[in-house]
């Protein structure tokens, strides 16, 4: 693995993330990784970790043994049919785009290779990423080394391609649910009586601790629950109000709304 060559063609916020999280884990030595963009001046930090820089994508994809493809869904045929030529034969292929299934992927390259898709969120910058994979077109070993890639910068699962859109649903648009959450928590904070920045030290902290609960101790977040609910107490109260307010009832109507515009662009 270490002497792996890695090409990243995007090196926007996901490009760069991914870069800086194989480097932080040692898996690949940093001046074995290239990151593209057009606008290299805005990547010249990256050069302070080893890691290259260049605004020639063919030249990246030429020697590389795996190849992500970090630019926006509607620039990706684009990119693909630019590098496709210059692209050996065995190459990993892990493609970051919403919406832009395998076999398209596969047609813009015009050659069979082994195909990635991955979901990632945007925790990868910090680490704590959930990333979900799928394959096609691809071994155990490939399988194997996409999976150990991503294990690098969060946890990461193989997963079916038919359920790579409720993957980006769930683990990319969750990331920001989770916050709109914690935003929400912060402003009835200050309602009662905290300033903004404790605020939402407060509400940051305790979403963490809810989610490390059910991370670390496996449990189910109503079992979680019924642990804070006194009978008669403050809590049973304030969740009873937000569901007759429709809380559950909302948060799954924006997954299946995110959900149905993946899948049918509306
Ligand atoms: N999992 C998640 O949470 C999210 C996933 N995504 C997916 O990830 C992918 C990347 O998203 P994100 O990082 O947010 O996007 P960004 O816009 O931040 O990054 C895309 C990068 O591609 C570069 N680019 C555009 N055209 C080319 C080209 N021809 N050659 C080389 N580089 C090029 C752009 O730089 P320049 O203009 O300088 O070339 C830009 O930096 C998308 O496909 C998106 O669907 C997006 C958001 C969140
Ligand atoms: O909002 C979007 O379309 C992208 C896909 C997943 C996260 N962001």
């Amino acid at each position: 693995m270490k002497n792996k060559k890695i090409a990243i063609i995007g090196g926007g916020n996901l490009g760069q993330a991914i870069a800086k999280g194989i480097v932080n884990s040692n898996i690949v030595a940093a001046s074995n990784i290239t990151v593209t963009r057009r606008r290299t001046h805005l990547i010249q930090t990256l050069k302070e970790l080893d890691i290259r820089i260049s605004s020639n994508n063919i030249e990246a994809a030429t020697d590389a043994n795996i190849i992500f493809l970090a630019v926006k869904p509607y620039q990706i045929q684009q990119v693909i049919e630019e590098i496709s030529p210059y692209v050996q034969k065995g190459t990993i292929i892990i493609s970051l785009a919403t919406g832009i299934d395998a076999l398209s992927i596969e047609k813009y390259f015009k050659k069979e290779l082994p195909i990635f898709r991955a979901m990632p969120n945007t925790a990868i910058a910090i680490g704590e990423s959930m990333t979900c994979i799928s394959a096609h077109h691809a071994n155990q070993e490939q399988e194997q080394i996409v999976l150990t890639l991503f294990e690098q910068v969060g946890q990461a699962l193989i997963i079916p391609e038919e359920l790579m859109s409720s993957a980006t649903v769930l683990a990319a648009c969750g990331i920001a649910y989770a916050l709109r959450f914690i935003r929400a928590a912060t402003q009835g904070g200050i309602e009662i009586g905290f300033g903004s920045n404790l605020a939402l030290q407060v509400a940051a902290q305790t979403v963490k601790g809810a989610a490390e609960l059910l991370i670390k101790a496996g449990t189910h977040p109503e079992e979680e629950i019924d642990k804070v609910t006194t009978p008669r107490g403050v809590t049973i109260s304030g969740l009873n109000e937000m569901e007759h307010q429709g809380f559950s009832s909302a948060l799954i109507k924006g997954v299946l709304t995110s959900f149905n515009k993946i899948e049918n662009g509306k």
